[in-house]
């Protein structure tokens, strides 16, 4: 198998401790609110934003879904925000970061969401872009929100293809 072909792995929060938070309401207990008639699922991330004038801000994104195997040929990255995806539909998505090689992306790393999950990118962590797969996917949004470049973006030399275990084709 080609050095550059990257076999997407179950996320796990433990496996994506270094890039950010794995967003998972089945990993906590939930609280009861509104006289119990609500369950609340607390503190599942934080969304850090840095910088004067700095706000979270919460979009909805109509996302395109991207062929399999994917081809990641550019990662970017938030020096200024932390930034959350949330799915509204309870379809995987493919989420890829690298870990940061003093200033330049290392090795990607491919993970396949569970159904529901969603991720939080933690401030400056190299990631490919929304990754849906199979069907369009609508998700919400969570980033940073004011002045200042937030977005740095790296382009390999050359692409990485990132493939699904052999079990868990989707579409
Ligand atoms: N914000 C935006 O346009 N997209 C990227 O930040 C991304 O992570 O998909
Ligand atoms: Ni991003």
């Amino acid at each position: 198998m080609s050095a550059r072909i990257l076999v997407a792995q179950p996320l796990t929060a433990e496996a994506f401790s270094p890039f950010g938070t794995v967003i998972d309401k089945t990993e906590v207990a939930p609280r009861p609110m509104n006289a119990g008639r609500a369950r609340r699922f607390h503190d599942l991330a934080e969304v850090a934003v840095l910088g004067e004038e700095s706000t979270v801000v919460i979009g909805h994104v109509e996302a395109e879904p991207y062929a399999v195997p994917l081809v990641v040929g550019l990662v970017e990255r938030h020096p200024l925000g932390a930034q959350a995806f949330v799915p509204l539909d309870a379809s995987p998505f493919l989420v890829v970061v690298c870990p940061d090689e003093e200033g330049h992306p290392g090795r990607p790393q491919a993970f396949l969401t569970a159904p529901g999950q969603g991720v939080c990118y933690a401030v400056g962590t190299w990631h490919g872009v929304l990754t849906p797969i199979g069907a369009c996917q609508d998700f919400l949004v969570i980033d940073r929100g004011g002045p200042g470049q937030n977005l740095e973006e790296h382009v390999f030399d050359k692409p990485w293809t990132v493939v699904l275990p052999e079990l868990r084709q989707v579409g």
